[in-house]
């Protein structure tokens, strides 16, 4: 497989012109919180063996970008596992190989050593059971929003009117189904995005920093939107993001990376109540736990600083 090399279970992309692509369809994939390292063999043992559905396990991924002078080891050794319906959010700073985790866990590259199980099989490539959305959305640009949400299961003669009708609910979207993207806002796009990923029913859902380009309040309504999605259908999510915050407040565990080579650094349990809501930012919990991963990330984030300086 080569990176991201179009396949017929790929995600809708977006191009520069009008034209359809025939390059799509609906993968998703899970994510996993790690362990590697403070965890003792046996401990290991359980989790990789565990394989329910939504499970993952990364095990010993590196992977290497170009060859010579031009190589950039973007993850090295990274172990993480994350157990079916959990939901794990990855802090790390810029550059420190986040999206090419989640994209070895998609299916969408290949390691250049170690593998990725989902539900314990090996991942050699996308499939719907592993929904990805992006910063950016990929919906089509040429179709509607009903268009663009019923796309996937369609690819696979597997439309259920029903579900489709209800995610436009869920996600506040009725009345737009005739809509084109471009005619919605920013929100209302990463909505419809949501709805076309859940319509494939994805097992586990891998979200790469998919609010970061949204304004605060709009940001704060989809996290409730995507809690009580992931409330409702007890789905695995992997959660990339930049934002403290963010992190903490969906989160089972926080994993926190090193900067490049991207390593797992730190996992944090976040023990707060359920449901969550953005009133608890002030609570002295979540302070204190918010705390404890700006501890952690403040020297990464310095490190990767200095990395894109060219001072190191
Ligand atoms: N296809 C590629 N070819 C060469 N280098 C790449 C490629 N993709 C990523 N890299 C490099 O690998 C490193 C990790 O990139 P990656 O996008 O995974 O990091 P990230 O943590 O997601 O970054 P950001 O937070 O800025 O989105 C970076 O130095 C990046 O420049």
């Amino acid at each position: 497989m080569t990176e991201h090399e179009p396949t017929d279970t790929d995600e809708p992309q977006t191009t520069d012109t009008d034209e359809p692509q025939t390059t799509d369809a609906n993968g998703s994939s899970t994510p996993d919180a790690e362990r590697s390292g403070s965890a003792g063999d046996e401990e290991f043992r359980s989790w990789t063996e565990s394989s329910g559905t939504g499970t993952v396990n990364v095990q010993d991924l590196t992977k290497v970008y170009g060859e010579d002078d031009d190589e950039v080891v973007a993850v090295d050794e990274v172990d993480l596992h994350i157990e079916a319906e959990e939901f794990v959010t990855v802090l790390g700073p810029s550059g420190c190989g986040k999206s090419t985790l989640m994209e070895a866990i998609a299916g969408h590259l290949e390691p250049t050593e170690g593998e990725v199980l989902v539900n314990g099989d090996p991942v050699d490539g996308p499939d719907p059971s592993r929904g990805v959305v992006f910063q950016e959305n990929r919906l089509f640009p040429w179709k509607t929003i009903d268009e663009n949400v019923r796309f996937g299961p369609q690819m696979r003669d597997a439309v259920d009117e029903e579900r489709i009708e209800a995610l436009f609910g869920q996600m506040g979207l009725e009345g737009f189904e005739d809509a084109y993207p471009h005619e919605l806002s920013g929100g209302m796009q990463q909505r419809a995005e949501l709805a076309r990923l859940l319509a494939n029913d994805p097992d586990i859902m891998l979200m790469d920093e998919p609010f970061s380009g949204l304004d605060a309040m709009t940001k704060d309504l989809m996290h409730e939107k995507l809690l009580d999605v992931w409330e409702d259908d007890d789905r695995t999510v992997l959660f990339i993001t930049h934002d403290v915050e963010e992190a903490i407040l969906l989160a089972d565990r926080v994993v926190v990376m090193t900067a490049r080579p991207g390593q797992v650094k730190d996992v944090i349990d976040v023990d707060l109540d359920r449901p969550r809501d953005t009133d608890m930012v002030t609570t002295d919990r979540f302070t204190e736990l918010q705390r404890r991963a700006n501890e952690s990330i403040h020297d990464e984030a310095e490190r990767a600083m200095e990395q894109a300086e060219g001072r190191t």
